[in-house]
């Protein structure tokens, strides 16, 4: 016997906070309720069941958000899945099935056959073929969403905060899929699901398929790798350290004025009137003030951070903008055989998704590839202080030199491919990263506290 709903959403209460793609964090969960449960008929070994469930979440701020699960009942639960694990009644165990290849060969076989299963429909793109049978492994990386590798072929992004709506990340891969873009992972389908809540009607993308890059890194391992290396040998030079990593931030830089391209072509470019950067100081005050609040830190930086967003918007000019990435750092990009590929098009989670499909200024994503770089040679920092003290001083120059460096080349290979030259556009590109660096001071004071120092320990460089 299943236990009843009022169970499961009692125990959602304590168990959502605690994920890591639980996007409320600092905020109390006041009440779960599971909105539409859909029994999947799994291939599955008998006395397994699985079930697709929409919760909507309450929060002591009055926000009310949707989350995607896939509930898994098991009469016992073996050792490999107790972690995953929200609730046991009777005997019956309910967990996070996203952990259970035994219960997620649905989804690939349901996509092989395009079914529709009461609200959910799953769709294939024309011409390609999903391969069925493929267990899967949930990933291990610190996500917004839950990704399973199937085989070693397909990665399935299993979306959980869910806003009504086309997920920017379907949008824009399904648009460079058709401009023949190299520089995304091959998209095989998605799944979409009808939400009927109020009397009324609303679609939005659950879950996405594309090929799995199975014998690529992504960016922010193979740049920490090249500071570690420099690191190592704090006597050198960024340059004639052995792992330097310039050449491959110029072909990124170059990778990213592509995509960008074909998004213009995608999508259209237009001139925002003057007013727009007017509106976006506005916001990134607004912003500003919010994270002031949360983390006082801050507050020694604000003034000039501040007098930055006003230049800004003195800044009295059209602008060019258009659809972009939205979300841009190391950990979104992966070096394969085939060049750079850009992945998770659906711009910065906590964004309204109004806010997250507006056009913006392409800039804004080379802001935030630039921020990555300071990321990346800051982050190993604090570690390294702690095993060589009294060289301190030594790794912060060599961490300003990585960063500059790798910057620099990036922005080298963005203009080589057809971008607007960062360097011409200096103030827009400074109030850009401002804007992320207090973004991420948010983010990281939310949900890797333990981080904050990164963010915080740029603002004495970005703001003089
Ligand atoms: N197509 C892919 N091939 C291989 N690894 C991938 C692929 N897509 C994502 N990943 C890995 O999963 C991580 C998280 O993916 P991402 O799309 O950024 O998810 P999220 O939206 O949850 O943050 C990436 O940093 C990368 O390491
Ligand atoms: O990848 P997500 O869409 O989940 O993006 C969020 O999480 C990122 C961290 O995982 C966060 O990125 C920040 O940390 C990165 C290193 O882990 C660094 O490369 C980025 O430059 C930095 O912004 C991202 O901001 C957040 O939206």
């Amino acid at each position: 016997m299943r236990p009843p709903d009022r169970s499961i959403e009692q125990a959602l209460i304590g168990w959502l906070p605690r994920r890591r793609w639980f996007a409320g964090k600092g905020r109390e969960v006041t009440g779960v309720e599971i909105v539409v449960g859909t029994d999947l008929s799994a291939p599955a070994p008998e006395g397994l069941a699985l079930r697709h469930t929409l919760v909507r979440v309450r929060q002591d701020d009055g926000a009310s958000d949707l989350y995607q699960l896939l509930l898994g009942y098991r009469n016992r639960l073996p050792d490999r899945l107790q972690y995953a694990e929200i609730l046991a009644v009777d005997g019956m165990h309910v967990y996070d099935a996203a952990h259970d290849p035994d219960l997620t060969q649905v989804l690939l076989a349901d996509l092989a056959s395009e079914a529709s299963v009461g609200p959910l429909s799953f769709h294939r793109v024309p011409g390609a073929e999903v391969e069925t049978g493929l267990a899967s492994l949930a990933g291990t990386a610190e996500q917004s969403n839950t990704s399973l590798v199937f085989g070693e072929d397909y990665i399935y992004k299993l979306f959980r905060r869910i806003t009504p709506g086309v997920n920017p990340d379907l949008e824009l891969n399904l648009a460079l899929t058709n401009a023949g873009c190299a520089h995304i992972p091959r998209l095989y389908g998605w799944v979409d699901m009808r939400i009927e809540e109020d009397a009324e009607e609303r679609h939005a993308t659950v879950g996405m398929l594309s090929e799995f890059l199975r014998t690529a890194s992504d960016g922010w391992q193979l740049a920490t790798t090249s500071v570690r290396d420099l690191y190592g040998s704090a006597e050198l030079h960024a340059e004639e350290a052995g792992g330097d990593f310039s050449a491959e931030a110029r072909r990124l830089g170059t990778a990213t004025a592509t995509v960008h391209r074909d998004l213009a072509d995608a999508f259209g470019v237009r001139d925002a009137p003057a007013d727009v950067l007017r509106a976006a100081s506005a916001r990134m005050h607004e912003q500003l003030e919010a994270a002031c609040t949360d983390v006082p830190e801050l507050a020694p930086y604000a003034a000039s951070i501040r007098a930055v967003y006003a230049d800004l918007a003195e800044l009295d000019r059209p602008v060019p903008v258009q659809r972009i990435h939205g979300d841009y750092h190391l950990g979104q990009v992966m070096r394969t055989d085939r060049g750079w590929v850009l992945l998770d098009f659906e711009g910065e989670p906590a964004r309204t998704l109004a806010e997250r499909q507006a056009p913006a200024h392409p800039l804004r994503d080379v802001a935030g590839m630039l921020r990555s770089f300071e990321y990346a040679a800051r982050f190993l920092l604090a570690g390294h202080k702690e095993v060589a003290a009294g060289q301190s001083e030594l790794l912060e120059a060599r961490a300003r030199e990585w960063a500059d460096r790798n910057r620099s080349a990036f922005c080298r290979g963005y203009a080589d491919g057809g971008g607007p030259d960062p360097g011409a556009h200096a103030l827009l590109l400074r109030a850009f990263e401002l804007d992320k660096a207090v973004y991420e001071v948010l983010y990281e004071a939310r949900n890797r506290p333990s981080w904050l120092h990164v963010p915080l320990g740029s603002l004495p460089h970005l703001t003089t």
